[in-house]
């Protein structure tokens, strides 16, 4: 059995593989003692760990710790490439590009050849746009929106208020509903300004993952939400270094 690791800013997302069928899913934080605690027994029956990060090189070294007791096997991680089956990234220096973006357009490419963007809504806001020629046309990295409510409660001294998950964008008329109003207004703006790039690049298909996907979702990105689209590229990825 090989457990599956996306270890983000925010938290983990993990998956049990048993030749290729998902025996277990679920989602943990970095620091704790067992990150992956949530797969309970399971754990010993683990053979070997893939793991696509994005946190610092300290939590990244806690997490080797963490698994290191939990399963002594073989840990492999998986970086951002230059190019793979066809998808082709747009960086230059492929190894500054997160590796969860990278397997997300992976894990969307395989399934999508029509051209898709992929909008990742974790602790930061991603959107990346990949043609119908797996040709990588660039993207957008935007803070969170936990990130935005965390700056505005941190950095402004008269602001306070009680984050809430609404969709309203009409104009506020106190505090709270000027800054959730104001949150959900940009990010809807945001959302039409993906809606209108996947037109004019004629990409057919908009993935949606990350924790604030059906926030998104709700402020009108019709797409197909996809929880596990980092897990699945990751997955994919493996296996074909693997099979060789
Ligand atoms: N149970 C949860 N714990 C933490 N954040 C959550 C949870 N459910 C939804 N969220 C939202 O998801 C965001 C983090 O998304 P996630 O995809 O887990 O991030 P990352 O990949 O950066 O770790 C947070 O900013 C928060 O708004
Ligand atoms: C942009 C990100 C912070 C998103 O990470 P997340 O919100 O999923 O934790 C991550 O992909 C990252 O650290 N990227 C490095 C810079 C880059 O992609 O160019
Ligand atoms: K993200």
């Amino acid at each position: 059995m090989k457990l599956f690791i996306d270890a983000g800013n925010t938290r983990l997302k993990w998956c049990l593989d048993d030749q290729g069928r998902t025996l277990a899913s679920g989602t943990g934080l970095l620091e704790e003692e067992n990150p992956v605690s949530s797969a309970g027994e399971l754990i010993s029956q683990v053979r070997s760990v893939a793991i696509s990060t994005v946190a610092s090189e300290e939590r990244r070294a806690h997490l080797l710790d963490s698994l290191a007791k939990l399963c002594p096997v073989p840990v492999q991680f998986y970086w951002s490439e230059q190019t793979r089956n066809g998808l082709v990234n747009a960086y230059q220096d492929v190894a500054r590009m997160g590796a969860d973006r990278w397997h997300a357009m992976y894990g969307a490419w395989l399934d999508h050849k029509q051209g898709f963007v992929v909008v990742d809504a974790g602790s930061a806001v991603t959107v990346d746009y990949v043609d119908s020629r797996g040709q990588h046309l660039g993207g957008y990295i935007l803070p969170g929106l936990q990130m935005m409510l965390r700056s505005l409660r941190t950095d402004a001294a008269r602001i306070w208020f009680d984050p809430e998950q609404g969709l309203a964008t009409d104009p506020g008329s106190s505090t709270g509903e000027c800054v959730n109003h104001g949150l959900a207004w940009l990010s809807g703006a945001m959302v039409e300004r993906v809606i209108a790039d996947a037109r004019e690049h004629s990409l057919a298909d908009v993935l949606v993952t990350g924790g604030d996907a059906n926030r998104l979702i709700g402020l009108g990105l019709s797409g197909i939400h996809r929880p596990d689209l980092v897990l699945s590229g990751l997955r994919a990825i493996h296996a074909e270094e693997t099979s060789e």
